[in-house]
């Protein structure tokens, strides 16, 4: 065990005791010895300098949950490094604004070293700076040390659009660096076919004394013939999403441009052949949702069968991954990768991996709940991790958690409109028409995506759907369309809600208050991402009242929400324009649904082998009749016409005060940023619409559970 590489600039390995604990329950045939990188010096991370965090509600907004003693503590008071060159352009969007990562303009000056000490390799350097990502976010900071060099098991929670996808992406790519340049040096041998058995100095398996950042055991390494005849497999990342897992491939693509590393989608919904195809390729990287993943190893993929030996795992999105009752092919996936567990690094992130709050009502009060054994209601974040650490094996994973209590991102502004149910619509037109900007709305139910849809189409408002009842590429579709177009206004379910990155969303619109806190976070984390500005709006009728007060209490908002400003003076000349497109679509749903009753119908004949006549359909629907078509037209032409009336607040043109007393300009003359501003800068004397309506926020008095939540992480784990 000679002197050797480091694992940096001027660091060196050094051989250490290992006492028998520290190995216990691993597996490491042929282990030879072990070393510590003497000099992992996290010390040196702190020189870092970040960009300032803002004085007021910034610390009490974040927290650092850490276990190990090595962590870096972030200087808050630190001004960022002075670049010599800004990055130019926005740094991610598409060619259709989603999903791919964009150049700047010139790269050449700016300065890169903010990434020193990171362990990221030269080539994914060059492209970060090219990205004009020049300095890493701080999950980033905090992950890519343990991660690269340690080859730590992460359990990483970190606001929405922090950057968590190079978190894990880069150790990842670094790894499949690293194993190319011991294969080139002889180190790792893949063509010689009688040596099965290498003698190998890799860091392949690591853990820590919780003191020093890093420790590399020696092993025999085995090179099975699969490795050699078709090509490695290195990582699987797991994400609940297909739109979420192609994302993340096409930011990794990006961004490992000059490594020339095979990145593959598995993905439900889509060709199955042409994966397969892919699959023969041999990608290093494979990212994949779980149900068609599980189906491709059951059939037997042979590619696919070296998950056993896998060398790193993802589990994105962990906490919704491993929610009970969701893919029940995770689970069996994670069964199988058992006997990976002991070489494999596992890297589990999420936005709420810690978040933790009260069960709903119905479980603490259910009668079934009393009778059955004495359940812990509610897990402490300690509780919660050590979950994911007996359900995946880990071995002294290293917490970093940078969430704060309020869960999500601190360039969020939220907001909340109190309403009537009957007045939701009408008000998120008004909402639109007066805040011009790209627009996502999340519904809790596909049907009501559905007629949303229909309305705004007849408002004239172009939105595109998206919910997990349409076909994969038309989910695509309406993504690309909604990013390509800066007022876009996209309709979704929660399948849209985690990890979709969509550049420029500026607001995102709660149609139904969200089923969870989770949820929430995650659809809120839609926007002001990557530090950039953004607001969420929730409208609470007066049923979701409650559901809204246990949000704001699970996550600390209760004092802090305002209302929304809305212009009701506009309300009545509003709702003509709605009401008028929902008894269209009305209509236009009984005409749908008489042809589809008619499709049943011809299915129904067919499978009794019954002759179908054409014909036979006419007496099936109602009548035409010719006063109803009329009628009908009437209708359609009379929306036209309110749709090409100018829309004013009553009794004001042009500028006009609100009822709130912000000013607004009506109708698409207003600046995107307004929303957000009319929030930040609300009149205290503002009157508040909850009143007008008899609703109130529950307000309850604040208390700490930030700190609280600390102590369980450390006391948890
Ligand atoms: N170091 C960096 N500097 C600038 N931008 C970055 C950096 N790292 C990532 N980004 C950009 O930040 C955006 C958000 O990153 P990412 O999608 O990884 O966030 P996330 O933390 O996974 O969010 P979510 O929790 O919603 O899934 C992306 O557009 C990405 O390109």
């Amino acid at each position: 065990m000679g002197k050797k590489r480091g694992g940096g600039k001027g660091q060196e390995w050094k051989p250490v005791q290992a006492n028998d604990l520290f190995l216990e329950g691993t597996n490491f045939d042929g282990l030879i010895g072990i070393e510590e990188l003497s000099d992992y010096n996290i010390e040196s991370f702190k020189k870092l300098k970040f960009k300032k965090q803002p004085e007021d509600g910034a610390d009490r907004k974040r927290s650092l949950v850490e276990t190990s003693a090595e962590e870096v503590v972030l200087p808050d008071n630190e001004s960022a490094p002075k670049k010599k060159k800004k990055a130019s352009k926005n740094q991610s969007g598409t060619k259709n604004g989603w999903s791919v990562t964009n150049d700047v303009d010139d790269e050449t000056d700016l300065d890169m070293s903010a990434w020193e000490n990171l362990f990221v390799p030269e080539p994914v350097l060059m492209r970060l700076k090219e990205l004009g990502f020049t300095e890493p976010t701080r999950i980033q900071l905090m992950t890519l040390p343990p991660a690269t060099a340690g080859r730590k098991d992460i359990l990483g929670a970190a606001e929405t659009g922090s950057g968590k996808t190079l978190a894990f992406g880069i150790p990842i790519i670094s790894r499949i660096l690293d194993y190319r340049d011991k294969v080139s040096k002889g180190i790792i041998n893949e063509d010689n076919e009688a040596e099965d058995s290498v003698s190998d100095e890799e860091e392949e398996v690591v853990e820590d004394d919780g003191k020093i950042g890093c420790v590399k055991v020696e092993t025999t390494k085995t090179i099975s013939n699969t490795d050699r005849k078709m090509g490695k497999l290195h990582a699987l990342i797991l994400e609940p999403t297909r739109e979420l897992a192609i994302q993340v491939r096409n930011h990794l693509v990006a961004v490992s441009k000059y490594c020339n590393i095979k990145i593959a989608t598995v993905v439900g919904g889509m060709a199955q052949e042409k994966q397969e195809r892919e699959l023969k390729k041999c990608p290093e990287i494979v990212v994949a949702t779980p149900g068609r993943l599980w189906e491709l190893i059951k059939e037997g993929n042979p590619f696919l069968q070296q998950v056993d030996r896998l060398t790193c795992l993802v589990i994105d999105e962990a906490d919704r991954m491993m929610e009970r009752g969701h893919f029940q092919e995770l689970r069996d996936l994670i069964e199988r990768l058992e006997l990976s567990k002991c070489a494999r690094q596992t890297l589990v992130f999420s936005a709420t991996l810690t978040l933790v709050h009260e069960p709903p009502k119905r479980l603490s009060t259910s009668k079934k709940k009393k009778k059955g054994p004495k359940q812990p209601l509610r897990v402490t974040p300690g509780q919660k991790l050590n979950q994911f650490i007996s359900m995946l094996g880990l071995k002294n994973p290293k917490v970093i958690d940078l969430t704060a209590k309020e869960g999500t991102a601190e360039s969020l502004t939220e907001a909340y409109i109190p309403c009537r149910l009957e007045e939701k619509d009408a008000l998120l037109y008004i909402f639109l028409k007066n805040h011009p900007g790209r627009t996502l709305v999340f519904l809790n139910s596909i049907s009501s995506v559905r007629r949303l849809a229909n309305v705004f189409t007849l408002l004239k408002c172009s939105p595109v759907a998206l919910h997990a009842q349409m076909m994969q590429k038309q989910r695509l579709k309406s993504l690309e369309k909604f990013a390509s177009n800066p007022t876009g206004l996209l309709l979704a379910t929660d399948v849209a809600a985690r990890g979709l990155d969509i550049v420029g969303v500026q607001h995102v619109i709660h149609y139904h208050v969200p089923r969870t806190s989770e949820n929430y976070v995650h659809r809120s984390g839609r926007t002001a991402r990557a530090h950039k500005e953004g607001l969420t709006v929730l409208f609470v009728e007066p049923q979701e009242m409650s559901g809204f007060n246990r949000m704001c209490q699970n996550l600390g908002k209760h004092n802090d929400l305002p209302e929304f400003p809305v212009d009701r003076n506009m309300l009545d000349e509003v709702k003509k324009r709605v009401e008028l497109a929902k008894e269209l679509e009305q209509l236009d749903h009984s005409h749908r649904r008489s042809y589809s009753d008619e499709g049943w119908l011809k299915k129904a004949a067919k499978e009794l082998d019954l002759h179908f006549d054409e014909h036979d359909r006419l007496p099936l629907r109602a009548p035409v009749d010719p006063s109803a078509e009329r009628a009908l037209k009437l209708k359609k032409k009379s929306l036209e016409a309110l749709l090409r009336a100018p829309l004013n607040s009553k009794g004001f043109s042009g500028k006009y005060p609100t009822s709130t007393g912000a000013l607004v300009v009506p109708f698409s003359s207003g600046s995107s940023g307004e929303a957000l501003n009319m929030v930040k800068t609300k009149s205290p004397g503002v009157k508040s619409l909850g009143h007008e309506l008899g609703i109130k926020k529950k307000r309850r008095p604040r208390f700490n559970k930030k700190k609280k939540a600390v102590k369980n992480v450390k006391e948890g784990i």
